[in-house]
């Protein structure tokens, strides 16, 4: 039996084109130089709009591998330093750099996709009326890389990836489902799988378990620890239970600053997070 399974797949790999043409198999993702354990430097970046100082002087670095969570009331700067790190703002100083060699302040939004850098905004954006396959199969498709623009039919490689990813998300007995039709939940896990069909190595999600079922976080929270490791994962989040449940290292971001950072109890007994969220300004800022 175990004879036949084998020729079976050896038949099946000499009509893969990708194997047979390499030139076809899919590009591999831009080397990022990890070599000092680290894969996001973020140093000295100040954005100001109108004179108010959205991020200042700040500072951050992640770990290879790490899921970090980056806290922080409402203004203190999440979503404009994601926006910085993926090349939708440019900031007036300072430098990021994925990995020792890439300077993503020179890159445009496409080329730090390209490179390896997926970002999930909070509210899902999944085509509602394609089955959760063409879904994934869209994200593909928008990856543009050669192979998509000569052939227009899935790659065995490809439809692999999909496989693998509808395992990864948990969606494999909707595959055929109109997104539309998913849950709240099934919705953002369909959206975390399109970024990951074109394998990224740091995802940057915003606010996952926003409007999510208990049972929903708790999937959202084995998802996201079950993602790092082989990649990093950075998560902006107000649940503090959820943050609590996954986060090794957490972030506090107060003034477009790092307040913070440190497990989720030496942050809850941080004198300075204890002044900005319990003391004088508590009024202003609440996580
Ligand atoms: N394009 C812009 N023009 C002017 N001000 C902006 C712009 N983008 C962000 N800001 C301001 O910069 C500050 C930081 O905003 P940001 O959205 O980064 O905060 P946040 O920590 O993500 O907050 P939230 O938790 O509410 O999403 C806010 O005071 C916001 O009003």
């Amino acid at each position: 039996m175990k004879a036949i399974d084998q020729s079976i797949q050896g038949f099946r790999e000499t009509f893969r084109r990708d194997l047979v043409w390499p030139f076809l198999a899919p590009e591999k993702i831009t080397n990022v130089d990890v070599s000092n354990q680290m894969i996001l430097y973020v140093e000295g970046l100040n954005l100001s709009f109108d004179g108010f100082k959205a991020l200042n002087d700040l500072n951050l670095y992640i770990k290879d591998g790490e899921l970090r969570c980056l806290i922080g009331a409402n203004g203190a700067g999440k979503t404009t330093l994601m926006d910085v790190i993926t090349g939708k703002t440019t900031p007036d100083s300072g430098s990021v750099f994925f990995g020792q060699t890439h300077n993503l302040l020179s890159k445009d939004e496409a080329d730090i996709a390209q490179l390896g850098i997926g970002r999930k905004f909070q509210k899902p954006t999944v085509f509602e009326e394609q089955t959760v396959f063409d879904n994934l199969e869209l994200s593909l498709k928008t990856d543009k890389r050669v192979i998509q623009t000569l052939f227009s039919r899935l790659s065995p490689t490809e439809m692999d990836r999909i496989d693998e990813v509808l395992n990864i998300i948990g969606l494999k007995e909707q595959c055929f489902m109109k997104a539309g039709a998913l849950s709240h939940g099934q919705k953002q896990w369909l959206e975390i799988g399109m970024l990951l069909v074109s394998d990224p190595r740091l995802l940057l999600i915003d606010e996952p378990v926003a409007g999510m079922t208990a049972q929903e976080t708790e999937r959202t929270a084995e998802l996201l620890t079950s993602l790092a490791g082989e990649r990093t994962v950075i998560v902006v989040e107000h649940d503090m239970e959820f943050v609590r449940s996954i986060a090794r290292t957490v972030t506090v971001l107060h003034q477009g600053s790092v307040l913070a950072e440190g497990s989720m109890d030496q942050i809850q007994s941080n004198q300075d997070v204890i002044q900005v969220y319990l003391g004088e300004d508590a009024m202003e800022a609440e996580l």
